[in-house]
């Protein structure tokens, strides 16, 4: 395997994405390097389900192996939302400061004890003719009162990391990519890729 394309067209999950598999050798390239694929629409019900519609679509497309990452935040509290709405949560347009805006809103008020929250991480790893695969990845947090820290993407700022004491956003790039939801999953998918070498050999029917 010498090169990887990751199906995402998130910048901060190419970054990590980079980061996380450059000890590998490989050479990663994601959406942003395909404009002319389009956006592939998350009709699944879960983050994995969206997760193999990312990897089966683009696999397709290019007739080549293909990593998608279906990932989001899930509260406790708020049953589980914006759980695979995260991206949109407050609107078509993806805006990561409105989202986060509205959790906070969502939580005004809710004591500590009740903010409990886990970001997913699903990725699947699809190939023509081959079967898909997939893993999942957590990480467990609390929703902090306000934004803090500069750092990763998303909803990093409001996700105090419970073995951490700080936000994703407080940890240094090395730090978040050593104990995220993507991170846990990643080193679970190579476990996985590890163990079945076969898997990427042949097609389903020799195995
Ligand atoms: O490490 C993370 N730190 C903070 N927030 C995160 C993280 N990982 C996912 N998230 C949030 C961002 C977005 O609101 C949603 C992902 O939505 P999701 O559909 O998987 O990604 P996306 O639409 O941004 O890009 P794409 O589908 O092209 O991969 O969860
Ligand atoms: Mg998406």
């Amino acid at each position: 395997m010498d090169e990887v394309i990751i199906a995402t067209k998130n910048e901060g999950k190419a970054a990590e994405f980079k980061t996380m598999l450059a000890p590998l050798g490989v050479k990663v390239r994601t959406l942003l390097d395909f404009p002319e694929i389009e956006d592939i629409e998350e009709t699944g019900h879960t983050f994995e389900e969206n997760a193999v519609l990312k990897a089966e679509e683009t696999a397709f497309a290019l007739q080549k192996m293909v990593i998608a990452d279906d990932s989001g935040l899930s509260i406790e509290y708020l049953g589980g939302k914006p759980g695979v709405y995260s991206a949109r949560y407050a609107g078509e347009q993806k805006d990561d400061a409105k989202n986060i805006q509205k959790v906070l809103q969502e939580l005004k008020g809710v004591p500590h004890e009740e903010r409990s929250a886990r970001f997913h991480c699903a990725l699947a790893i699809a190939a023509p003719g081959q079967e898909t695969i997939t893993v999942e990845g957590t990480v467990e947090g609390i929703i902090a009162e306000k934004p803090e820290g500069m750092g990763g993407f998303g909803y990093d700022p409001i996700f105090i990391v419970k073995d951490k004491g700080k936000t994703m956003a407080q940890l240094t790039k090395e730090e978040k990519n050593k104990i995220s939801h993507r991170a846990n999953a990643l080193n679970k998918l190579q476990l996985l890729l590890q163990h079945e070498d076969s898997v990427f050999r042949g097609n389903k029917e020799d195995r």
